[in-house]
């Protein structure tokens, strides 16, 4: 009985730009710390700028750059997520699509921020974050019923690999359709009903991942990949189904 399907542009959120840049900076490791590495980062939170020095050039100005957001050595992935991840995931459980990007060198910390820790429970990752929020509100939405479904892809070599199909050493093609936009042919897709299913589903996509060893970082991830969330929304009544897909990505 469906009459439609709706997609939705991607929304203006928080009434501002569409695109936010934040800058997470981490401590020092056991091995810059074991170099007597020195911090060269500053951050004015409030302005959300950062300041570079340059070592041993006391006479030169830092150099500065300003972003939508600032997180320093002491800040948590819960505060990141609430201010800026909160009201995108948001959009998404009202039928807009939104993506989350974490870029930087290796060893900087793309999947702390982006999987997380279990302790202390403020750095769980921006992932698992996503998940609760998307169920709970599927739970507290009224007369409106959810499909929740996820595919997770990494990008090693440029081939594209589904880290949840069959043969995850299979390669699949990129392609375009009229409607549909571009999209991996061939890429399973998983219906999940709670947190605990998609916390299942990304620990088996991350066993498949191609892990290797860099000197910056010895748990080091060599591959890009994309974790989509897709959701069809359906209200009691209403023949229109809102098709919307929240993208988590992790560079490597
Ligand atoms: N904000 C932080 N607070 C404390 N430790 C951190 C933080 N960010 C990263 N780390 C630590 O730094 C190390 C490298 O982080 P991580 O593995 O997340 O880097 P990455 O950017 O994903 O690297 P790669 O691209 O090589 O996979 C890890 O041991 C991680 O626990």
């Amino acid at each position: 009985n469906v009459e439609c399907l709706r997609r939705r542009p991607e929304r203006l959120y928080m009434g501002s730009e569409s695109v936010k840049v934040v800058v997470r900076c981490r401590p020092l490791n056991d091995r810059e710390k074991a170099l007597s590495c020195k911090m060269v980062l500053t951050m004015d939170l409030q302005r959300c700028q950062c300041f570079i020095e340059k070592p041993g050039a006391v006479d030169e100005p830092p150099k500065q750059f300003t972003f939508d957001g600032t997180y320093y050595i002491d800040q948590t992935t819960e505060q990141m997520y609430n201010e800026i991840a909160y009201p995108l995931v948001e959009g998404v459980t009202e039928g807009y699509n939104g993506t989350i990007f974490a870029y930087g060198q290796t060893g900087s910390g793309k999947s702390f921020t982006m999987q997380g820790v279990s302790e202390p429970a403020t750095q769980k990752g921006v992932i698992p974050r996503a998940f609760e929020h998307i169920f709970e509100s599927i739970q507290c939405a009224e007369n409106t019923k959810f499909l929740v479904r996820a595919s997770y892809l990494e990008i090693y070599n440029e081939e594209i690999r589904d880290l949840l199909g069959s043969d995850a050493k299979q390669r699949l093609e990129l392609k375009e359709h009229p409607e549909r936009g571009v999209y991996v042919r061939d890429l399973s897709m998983h219906t999940v009903h709670s947190v605990g299913e998609c916390e299942r589903i990304i620990e088996k996509g991350w066993r498949n991942r191609a892990v290797g060893y860099t000197l910056m970082n010895k748990d080091s991830s060599r591959s890009h990949s994309i974790f989509t969330i897709h959701l069809e929304i359906c209200s009691t009544g209403e023949l229109i189904i809102s098709l919307s897909s929240l993208y988590l990505f992790s560079l490597c």
